[in-house]
């Protein structure tokens, strides 16, 4: 009988966040016992899991801590069948300017959850998830999980330190660890720095030219319900213990495209202009990235299901709806 996660103690890291609210709404509806690390200091307390229904919040135990605090995740940990670990730092320009906080957050944190994971006699499954951003711009298209890691940025860089983290526990300890690696998720929630969210609000706050920074790279973008149901499906596979695997829709998208369909969506066009701030020092720029997902069909038979106009539809409208998040939250770094 194939797995389930029917009943199942599940906790999940960074619930608070874009992604982490996603796959807290999923693995509820999948019928999961699901335990919510939250930071202490995001909005109110639990971040975007202001926005999923008051059914969910209600059926959900919520933990504040701080991945760093090795202590506090062995609790967490503590009795969970799986374990989902998706607190990170994730923006790429604040690495630039504050490095050894990716460290702090991002591999210890990942090391945190591992020993934690190696210590429990509970866990059947961890997901640690990674980044399409480990592989730098694409050296062959599209890229499989084989190609080589490029730390571009010190975020980057701390990613591929904790995969490897990760990689060390399976082939060290046999911890049935897999590693999820998602491309750019996008979606309801995605806070306001990442650039879909950062096209849309200026958009739907009615500006007159669209600041933007880089326009020709290209992204594999992946809705945000497609990536929850992609790491799910790695959780419930045993065959993907060990392993490292995409997650992405197997589409590319240019920066100038994707404006120009969210300008469709919104029914809004207007001029590009060059923001300085934005653009990042060339050598690190990504400028391709586009997911071979080969080898999660054949291992769960995942694929992507929200075609990218559509999602972009979905956010655009979501973020017009809930513009007050948008407006003050502009970052330049
Ligand atoms: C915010 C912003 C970005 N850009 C460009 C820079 C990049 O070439 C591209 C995408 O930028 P971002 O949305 O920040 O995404 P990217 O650099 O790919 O990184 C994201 O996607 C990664 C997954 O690959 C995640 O691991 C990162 O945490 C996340 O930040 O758009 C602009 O031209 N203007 C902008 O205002």
């Amino acid at each position: 009988m194939s797995e389930s996660l029917t009943g199942k103690q599940v906790l999940v890291t960074g619930a608070d966040g874009f992604i982490g609210s996603h796959l807290v709404e999923q693995l509820v509806s999948s019928g999961a016992k699901v335990r919510a690390l939250v930071y202490y200091n995001s909005w109110n307390q639990i971040g975007w899991l202001n926005d999923v229904s008051q059914e969910v919040l209600q059926s959900i135990e919520i933990i504040q801590g701080d991945i760093r605090d090795a202590e506090r995740i062995a609790g967490a940990v503590k009795g969970c069948e799986y374990v989902f670990h998706l607190s990170s730092l994730i923006a790429i320009p604040y690495s630039y300017v504050a490095a050894r906080s990716y460290v702090d957050t991002n591999v210890t944190g990942a090391l945190n959850v591992l020993q934690a994971s190696r210590n429990s006699d509970a866990l059947t499954r961890l997901v640690h998830v990674s980044t399409s951003e480990v592989y730098g711009t694409a050296q062959r298209v599209p890229i499989d999980e084989d190609h080589p890691l490029v730390g571009q940025s010190p975020y980057s860089a701390s990613k591929i330190g904790a995969d490897k983290m990760a990689e060390s526990f399976y082939l060290s300890f046999e911890l049935p660890v897999v590693t999820a690696r998602p491309f750019n998720t996008f979606g309801p929630r995605q806070t306001a720095r990442a650039v879909i969210p950062t096209i849309a609000s200026q958009l739907q706050a009615g500006c007159t030219e669209l600041k933007l920074g880089a326009l020709t790279p290209t992204r594999d973008f992946n809705f945000a319900t497609d990536t929850a149901a992609g790491m799910i499906s790695l959780a419930l596979c045993k065959e993907a213990e060990g392993e490292v695997v995409n997650i992405g829709s197997g589409e590319e998208w240019s920066i100038e495209e994707t404006a120009k369909i969210l300008m469709e969506a919104v029914g809004r066009e207007v001029p590009i202009i060059c923001d300085e701030d934005r653009i990042r020092p060339e050598k690190s720029e990504v400028n391709r990235l586009l997911a071979d997902t080969t080898k999660i069909a054949r291992l769960t038979g995942w694929k992507s299901q929200v075609p990218f106009k559509e999602g972009l539809a979905k956010t655009a409208d979501w973020i017009g709806r809930n513009i007050q998040h948008f407006n003050a939250e502009r970052y330049t770094i």
